[in-house]
């Protein structure tokens, strides 16, 4: 198997709620309190998609209510953000959760902070009830005619800081049919700063998207346009953590 191009700490320092990890799906544990997931994004939102030399962000403009995700696991309500892909450079692997050891192409993060406790992204990062985010796999299948629009501007972003105007994208196209199946557990950021702040909400069904459709994925550069050696964004994910005693609880049996 291939490594990651960015490994990154394997284990952050002290870190003992990391992510990503396997969801073994035995070891899971129904939750009957947990709720329906209620996300409610409006569209109107939708501001900017650029390159961060990580994955390309779809930014939304988290400066009101307007986009929020409550429910759940969730005791407060969090706006969205941003969101965001990891995958692979061939359709064997690509996402950074795994579910009892399968790999799927790639894997989106819709990330959402906590708005009831804290003013801004920023500070939310940093503390272990700050950030919700809702990972949905990708699996190679028909093509996805609400992600056309986003695929149809990657090449616009193609370079690490790029960056281009985006708008009246409605994220919650992303989501598969069922958002009520899902996995949910303690983690972290899994990219710098690794913060151990996020309530991962895992779902069960994944979503289609077409080979051509994660091919202009891969035609993303993790390098600026003034580097001389370009390198393609492929394989932009981390590798998994140890679950160190942690549950991981299922909305269903
Ligand atoms: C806030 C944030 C940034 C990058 C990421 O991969 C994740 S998972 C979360
Ligand atoms: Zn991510």
């Amino acid at each position: 198997m291939m490594h990651p191009m960015w490994q990154g700490p394997l284990v952050a320092p002290g870190g003992n709620r990391q992510s990503p990890i396997d969801i073994r799906v035995r070891k899971s544990v129904f939750d009957p309190h947990l709720k329906p997931l209620t996300p409610d994004y409006d569209p109107r939102t939708c501001s900017q998609i650029w390159n961060n030399g990580y994955s390309f962000l779809v930014e939304y403009d988290d400066t009101t209510d307007k986009s929020t995700l409550k429910g759940g696991p969730l005791e407060d309500n969090f706006r969205l953000c941003q969101f965001h892909f990891h995958w692979g450079e061939s359709n064997a692997w690509g996402s950074e959760h795994t579910v009892d050891r399968r790999l799927f192409p790639a894997e989106l993060h819709m990330v959402h902070w906590n708005s009831d406790k804290y003013s801004r992204f920023e500070e939310a990062v940093m503390e272990e009830n700050g950030l919700a985010v809702i990972g949905v796999f990708l699996k190679i299948g028909k093509r996805h005619e609400g992600l056309q629009k986003l695929v149809d501007v990657l090449p616009a972003v193609r370079h690490k800081d790029s960056v281009v105007e985006f708008t009246r994208f409605d994220p919650a196209c992303l989501l598969p049919t069922n958002i009520d199946d899902y996995w949910t557990y303690a983690g972290s950021l899994t990219t710098p700063p690794l913060t151990e702040a996020v309530t991962w909400i895992i779902m069960k069904q994944h979503i289609e998207v077409s080979h051509e459709q994660l091919a202009v994925f891969r035609s993303l550069l993790f390098t600026s346009a003034e580097e001389e050696v370009q390198k393609s964004m492929v394989n932009n994910f981390r590798v998994q953590q140890s679950l160190q005693g942690r549950t991981v609880r299922s909305s269903f049996t």
